[in-house]
């Protein structure tokens, strides 16, 4: 599981100390904390909010405005109908198993993997081995799953362990109860047997105005507002495939067992795309090109198949030209993702794409792959990007009628050999009476072949019998007189097709959690406080502004300072308290503030200031409007701390405490 779990700096990463940072400085916070709050709800605080902003900022700059994508905003309320359409109410749930006797609920997954990890785990501790990092945490006092004591496994069964762990998404309800036998898997606090695994949706239910006839759910996710929307999308722009929609908001699943703080909620932010391209011509992207050398660390469907997790450097041009990756587009999007996770400070060492497994994707997926982030949790999928074909197009075209295909003028036109059913209407009426719209019907759906056949009926028999359901018996006799059937050609001056589409589907809130553990570490002469080092870009706060004290005199520096940089978008803290200058910066080293201004008796004088970085504590010196241009190109990306280092004078003073 756990691999390099370092902070940057290369200390050993200390998640208590972290999760109490982001509580005591409200990054986040359980919400409803004073009703003894809801598992899996969380407000964000301040910080907290500043930073998701800043990254969601990003996102839109990263893709909605460098790809023309066209953003929408949908309803969370959903109509029983469409969800139903889209297989959500059929299909989108996990697996849970209940102990009869305390009325416990576990996800049976989870339980599984669990049990098993510990049981492997107790199986390096009585063999003398190294454990992972995560379990030699001096903190940690309680074991997630309790009941497994130092045991020795023969070799034969934790290499079956190990694969059934790489493979633990893959399973179905009954592989789950299959498993829970065969490993004797129970209740971890009392031991007790717990009942076959049962599906359980994650949806959560409502109804819609004050009659209950129109039951509805909160959205699971935000793609279907973005299919149901394809028409006009498509209009909007102005016919022109390829294209991309794009939505920000939240989506809510009523998660059997929350876990992990921000990892698994029961509401939070996502961010998707849906990127509608041609089906016909392999998917093609036409900026490919722009990222094809681009090197991802792929974990196939292979490797996971033999129970192992070794990653492969590969350039994404290359994955895609071997069939690895199964198309231009989804290759590009992988390629895209990398971009934007390192951009917002992710760790690069921590970031794999992991193919998944043809059970684990959704049946009409042809292929998908997750962004996954090493936390101390493990790998956490953060960003799920799947071809899901053009399955919700379809759905939705066949449930409602409306047109939700492309419609191209053909370059050149195409003849179409076809069977072609004529029927004398004015005859076909009087004859069918009631059914004769549905018995038309019938004849116009069927196929190629059928049809073929039925003119050779016609030709022998004077007549054709077709299955019509609600007529009769089912079945309905067509006499020549009413219906010819011919092979003709057919000119074709417009191709219709239903595009396939390509979802790169966020989760903010793990992006954002996963950043804060990618940032964290602590310095030598004081680990009691943290440092988050977000780039200037994110971070929720950009500068601190420091009077040396609350002289009177510094009062209008601080007010032109805050002045300045508000008005170029830059957020600014003031801190005058009474602390020492080293307490107010490494406060706000807590809160991941990359930049501190100092105003000192010298400012007064000369109207400079020192400006310091908060990852090296260095410190410049320079007037007014160096010292905001400087902020505001480290802000905008234009320029690292030691670029500015090396062309501003160095301040040598010492932070006091
Ligand atoms: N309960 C949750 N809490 C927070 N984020 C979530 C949750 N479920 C999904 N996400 C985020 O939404 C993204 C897209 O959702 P998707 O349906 O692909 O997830 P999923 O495969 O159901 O996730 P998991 O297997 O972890 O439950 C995920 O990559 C993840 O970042």
């Amino acid at each position: 599981m756990a691999g390099d779990m370092t902070t940057f700096k290369g200390k050993p990463f200390d998640r208590p100390s972290l999760e109490s940072l982001m509580k005591r400085r409200l990054f986040y916070t359980p919400a409803f904390d004073i009703y003894g709050g809801v598992s899996g709800l969380y407000d964000y605080g301040p910080p907290g909010c500043a930073l998701t902003n800043n990254i969601v900022d990003v996102w839109r700059k990263h893709f909605v405005l460098k790809e023309n994508m066209l953003e929408v905003d949908c309803t969370m309320l959903t109509p029983h109908e469409v969800l139903k359409t889209s297989g959500h109410v059929d299909k989108f749930a996990d697996w849970m198993c209940k102990d009869p006797k305390t009325g416990e609920i576990f996800r049976a997954d989870h339980l599984v993997e669990e049990v098993l990890e510990a049981r492997l785990k107790g199986n390096k501790e009585a063999r003398g081995q190294k454990v992972d990092v995560e379990e030699e945490d001096p903190k940690k006092k309680k074991k997630k799953v309790k009941n497994i004591a130092a045991v020795k496994l023969d070799d034969a069964l934790v290499q079956e362990m190990e694969e059934v762990l790489a493979k633990i998404d893959n399973y179905n309800g009954e592989e789950l109860g299959h498993l829970m036998n065969k490993y004797d898997i129970k209740n971890p606090a009392t031991n007790g047997h717990l009942l076959p695994p049962v599906a359980f949706n994650l949806m959560f239910q409502t109804s819609i105005g004050p009659s209950s006839n129109m039951p509805g759910y909160l959205r699971p996710e935000t793609a279907q507002g973005q299919f149901v929307n394809f028409q006009k999308l498509l209009e909007f722009n102005q016919q022109q495939m390829p294209f991309a929609s794009a939505s920000i908001g939240k989506s809510f699943r009523n998660e059997i067992s929350p876990r992990s703080g921000l990892l698994r909620v029961r509401e939070f932010l996502m961010a998707e795309i849906e990127h509608f391209v041609d089906p016909e011509g392999g998917k093609k992207h036409p900026r490919f090109d722009e990222v094809k050398d681009v090197e991802l660390e792929l974990l196939n469907r292979d490797v996971q198949l033999s129970g192992k997790t070794t990653v492969e450097t590969t350039k994404i041009g290359k994955a895609v030209e071997t069939g690895l990756v199964d198309n231009e587009t989804l290759g590009y999007f992988l390629a895209r993702i990398q971009q934007f996770l390192l951009k917002i400070g992710v760790d690069g060492k921590k970031i794999r794409f992991r193919q998944h497994m043809a059970n684990e994707m959704a049946h009409y997926a042809t292929d998908c792959w997750d962004a996954e982030l090493l936390t101390s949790y493990g790998w956490i999928e953060c960003v799920g990007c799947a071809d899901r074909s053009a399955y919700d197009l379809t759905v939705h075209m066949k449930k409602t009628g409306a047109p939700l295909v492309v419609r191209e003028p053909r370059k050149e036109p195409l003849k179409v050999e076809e069977w072609q059913c004529d029927l004398d209407k004015k005859r076909f009426g009087p004859k069918f009476k009631k059914d004769g719209k549905t018995v038309e019907a019938a004849i116009e759906s069927l196929s190629q072949g059928l049809r073929e056949k039925l003119s050779l009926d016609l030709e022998k028999e004077g007549k054709i019998v077709i299955d019509v359901p609600g007529v009769g018996d089912g079945k309905v006799e067509v006499p020549k007189e009413l219906i010819s059937i011919e092979k003709r050609t057919r000119v074709e001056n417009v191709r219709e097709y239903t595009p396939n589409v390509i979802e790169p589907s966020f989760g903010i809130g793990r992006i954002v959690y996963a950043l804060c553990e990618h940032s964290y570490w602590t310095r030598e002469q004081d680990e009691a406080r943290g440092i988050l080092s977000f780039p200037p870009t994110v971070a929720p706060t950009k500068v601190l502004i420091v009077p040396l004290s609350s002289h009177a005199d510094f009062k209008p520096f601080v007010r032109t300072l805050s002045d300045k940089l508000q008005e170029g978008g830059i957020s600014t803290r003031v801190d005058d308290s009474g602390a020492s200058i080293g307490k107010r910066y490494s406060r706000n080293d807590e809160l991941g503030t990359p930049l501190g201004i100092t105003i000192d008796f010298q400012s007064v004088k000369d109207n400079s200031f020192t400006l310091r970085d908060r990852d090296s504590t260095e410190q410049v010196r320079a007037g007014l409007d160096e010292i905001i241009n400087a902020i505001s190109s480290l802000v905008n990306g234009r320029e690292k701390w030691s670029d500015v280092a090396a062309r501003l004078p160095k301040f040598e003073g010492q932070e006091v405490d």
